[in-house]
Order: C-alpha cells, then sequence, then structure tokens
C-alpha cells in the first residue's frame, strides 16, 4: 500500500474502512489519465496493461466497483479490455450511459448534441481555431481537442469562451477537461452519477473511493466529501500530473499517474485477499 506518510487521516481512515468491510465498499475510477495513460490521439487511449487484471482481482474482493468517465461507455469497456472483468460496471458519458455484464445502456442523445455538431466547424473556423484542433464525436457530445496544436493552452484559452456561448445556445453545458473542451448534455455529472449508483445498491456503504485525474473528476470527490459528512469513510486518490493540480490539492494521496494507479489497486487487492 502507498506509504501511510502520504496518505491524510481522513484516507487512512477510509483505507482502514474498506479493509474493515470490503464487500460493502463502493470504488470508482475515471478512465483516461487514471487507468490510462495521456496520448495525443484519444483513439489510440488504451488502459495500463495492468489495469483490468488489477481490477479483476479487486473486483470479487469489494462490494462494487465502478468506472465513471466522460468516454462512451463502450469506448471505455474497449479500450481498457474490461469485457471479462467480473462484476465491474462502466457509466460512460459522465453517467448518462451504463454498461454491465456486456448490456449496454444508451439514452438518445437531446436535440442541442445534433445542432453544436452541426455547427461546431464553423464556429471553430470563425474563431480561428489552428487547424491540429479536431472533433471527437461520442454520440451524447462533441468534444473539441487542442493537445495537438503547437501552444495547446493559447488555443484551449481562445476557444473557451467561444465554445461556451455556443454550449447554452444548444441547451449544452461545457465541461473543459486536459486540453478538451466538451460540449455535453446538462444535468448530470461524475458526482451524480456516483451517488445515483450507490443509491441503487440500495445499501449504505462501508467506505467509498474515488480515484481520478481530470477536472471533471472533481464532482466525483464533491460525492465523496459529502458522503464523508454523511458519516461513510471515503478515500480521494488522485492520479497525479504535470497539467492538473486541482485534483493534487484536494486527495487523500496522489500516485504517480496511471501506473501508481495500478500499482495502487494491485496493493489494495493484496490487502484484502
Ligand atoms: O472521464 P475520462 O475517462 O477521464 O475521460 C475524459 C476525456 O478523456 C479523453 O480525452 C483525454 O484523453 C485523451 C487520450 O489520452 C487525450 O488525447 C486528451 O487530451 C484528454 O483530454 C477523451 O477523448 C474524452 O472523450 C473524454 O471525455
Amino acid at each position: 500500500m502507498t506509504s501511510p506518510r502520504s496518505v491524510t487521516a481522513a484516507g487512512a481512515d477510509g483505507l482502514d474502512a474498506i479493509r474493515k468491510s470490503p464487500s460493502e465498499a463502493v470504488l470508482g475510477f475515471d478512465f483516461d489519465g487514471t487507468l490510462a495513460p495521456i496520448v495525443d490521439d484519444p483513439a489510440a487511449a488504451r488502459a495500463h496493461p495492468g489495469a483490468a487484471p488489477a481490477l479483476a482481482r479487486l473486483a470479487p474482493l469489494v462490494g462494487a466497483l465502478v468506472i465513471v468517465t466522460g468516454r462512451p461507455a463502450a469506448v471505455a469497456v474497449e479500450y481498457g479490455g474490461f469485457e471479462d472483468v467480473e462484476g465491474l460496471v462502466v457509466l460512460g458519458q459522465y453517467g448518462l450511459e451504463r454498461w454491465e455484464s456486456g448490456v449496454l445502456t444508451v439514452p438518445d442523445p437531446p436535440p442541442g448534441v445534433a445542432e453544436a455538431r452541426a455547427k461546431l466547424p464553423g464556429v471553430l473556423e470563425a474563431a480561428g481555431a489552428p487547424p491540429e484542433t479536431f472533433i471527437e464525436d461520442k454520440g451524447q457530445a462533441v468534444a473539441v481537442h487542442t493537445r495537438r496544436c503547437a501552444e495547446p493552452q493559447v488555443a484551449f484559452e481562445r476557444l473557451r469562451s467561444i465554445l461556451a456561448a455556443l454550449a447554452e445556445r444548444t441547451g449544452l453545458t461545457l465541461e473543459p477537461g486536459r486540453f478538451v473542451l466538451e460540449l455535453r448534455p446538462p444535468g448530470m455529472d461524475k458526482g451524480r452519477a456516483l451517488r445515483s449508483f450507490i443509491a441503487d445498491r440500495g445499501a449504505r456503504p462501508s467506505a467509498v473511493l474515488f480515484a481520478g485525474d481530470d477536472l471533471g473528476d472533481l464532482a466525483a470527490f464533491d460525492a465523496v466529501e459529502a458522503l464523508r459528512a454523511e458519516g461513510v469513510p471515503g478515500v480521494l486518490v488522485c492520479s497525479g500530473s504535470a497539467e492538473v493540480t486541482a485534483l493534487a490539492e484536494r486527495a487523500d494521496l496522489v500516485v504517480d499517474g496511471p501506473s501508481g494507479v495500478v500499482e495502487f489497486v494491485g496493493k489494495l487487492a493484496d490487502s484484502l485477499s
């Protein structure tokens, strides 16, 4: 297990509670940047090779194991190699989609997504977006990536308010991430997804853990902290990176990117076996 010196007191309590009653604990993980290393091309992202085996070891030892991701659920399952991880649930598109035991539930996207999709190329051109800017169409959402631009942060900042205005005009919400600006349906986020997943299970968890790396994961951190305030021990794990520091500032422990997360999961599984 990660050195106790680097774990906050609340995090140590949460880890103790998981070890005491693992079969009632709920453990959640983000995908990109947490289980999968960040790469330039979103379609080339794949989970760390140790991720699926480590999750497969952990799943039967805990009450619930859930991935909460901005990716479409089926994409996360494919890119993660998670098809055979028994008991794993994947909540995609910030909680709008659900995959469990090979069954995928996907709602119809709101009309604003089609409108944003149609308008985006013109909006990007009018904004003078660099040619390396590209659109990822996720069905329920459209994401504009600037990672491949010569100055990704400059391009990101230039587009941010313009895409916020487009989101407002189309009834969507703007979700900023690691050199990505997503226009997605409002009303759901990773915190609501996690809370609703826990509520649907019916039983109060013995403990809850969430591991993430990006701004979209802060809502899940909020949910864990709200549960703590209700008396449920919680653990906030940050998959550390130089690109985002907001999670490290709030986390109980910071590990070294996806390889650190995989090592953490493996050691947690060891301690529960
Ligand atoms: O909630 P997540 O699982 O973290 O997904 C968030 C977004 O991740 C993806 O973009 C990020 O990863 C890409 C691949 O490493 C990288 O190129 C990009 O810069 C990152 O922002 C994904 O493409 C989005 O659809 C997800 O919503």
